[in-house]
């Protein structure tokens, strides 16, 4: 099972220019796993989380996540896969400002049939006591711990997340990376990491390296480190 690709190809047009964001990309993720996701700027990073979280869709290739044929999916199934197996999380937290943290997680339960117990959530992400505030009120390691229990609460098979420590320094990046190893060993959720930090590979069970819209590299670390000994770069 796991996530599996196979010659898949995106190309964006914009008018007479062609950017082909990813090249016959194949790779597998199996479950329950920490995955990094390298490369540099424009290497097609976000390109391949979006085609993996039908943000997007890809032009040609399979894409399989669990038993998930993303390639003969509907748009409203893709909608259903997005809404039940996934969780997203992103470098700018994406909160609600105008709703507090714990009506910010209660928007994530209302999109799962089978939603986890809120007030577990926001304990275990340490923010239970700051549930009637406001995201402003919150500091960026507080919102990112937030939208991580918005993900969570949903109970998805799958964490995509895009830089979530791209707006953090070091301590609370590490923090957060803390969390998502958790939530990975706690709830056996596969959490994949798209990161310009090459520290974070040091942490995953799988690396994939990007480079020009090709997987350059995907291997498996024997030893991962713990989130608070990667190197921070
Ligand atoms: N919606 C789009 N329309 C046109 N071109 C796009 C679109 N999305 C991405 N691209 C292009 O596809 C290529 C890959 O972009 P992508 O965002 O996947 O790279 P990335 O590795 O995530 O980059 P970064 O680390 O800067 O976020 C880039 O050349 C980008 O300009």
């Amino acid at each position: 099972m796991g996530i599996e690709l196979t010659n898949v190809n995106k190309v964006y047009k914009s008018g007479e220019v062609e950017v082909h964001a990813l090249r016959n990309a194949s790779l597998h993720i199996p479950d329950n796993k920490i995955v990094a996701i390298l490369g540099p700027s424009g290497s097609g990073k976000s390109t391949l989380l979006n085609v993996i979280g039908g943000i997007d869709r890809h032009d040609s290739g399979t894409i399989s996540v669990g038993d998930y044929m993303l390639d003969e999916m509907k748009d409203k199934q893709v909608t259903e896969y997005r809404r039940h197996a996934l969780g997203f999380i992103f470098q700018q937290y994406n909160l609600i400002p105008t709703l507090t943290v714990s009506e910010n997680v209660e928007v994530g339960s209302q999109l799962s049939k089978n939603p986890l117990d809120q007030k577990d959530i926001l304990e275990k992400v340490g923010m239970w006591d700051k549930k009637d505030k406001f995201p402003f009120q919150l500091s960026g390691g507080e919102q990112q711990r937030v939208a991580i229990a918005r993900a969570l609460v949903k109970n998805p098979a799958y964490l995509l997340c895009d830089e979530p420590t791209g707006a953090l320094d070091e301590e609370t990046g590490k923090k957060i990376l803390t969390l998502l190893k958790y939530v990975n060993e706690t709830y056996g959720t596969t959490v994949c990491i798209i990161t310009h930090n090459n520290g974070i590979g040091e942490m995953a069970h799988t690396v994939i390296r990007m480079k020009s819209g090709e997987i350059m590299d995907n291997y498996f670390n024997e030893q991962p480190l713990a989130p608070e000994k990667v190197s921070w770069v």
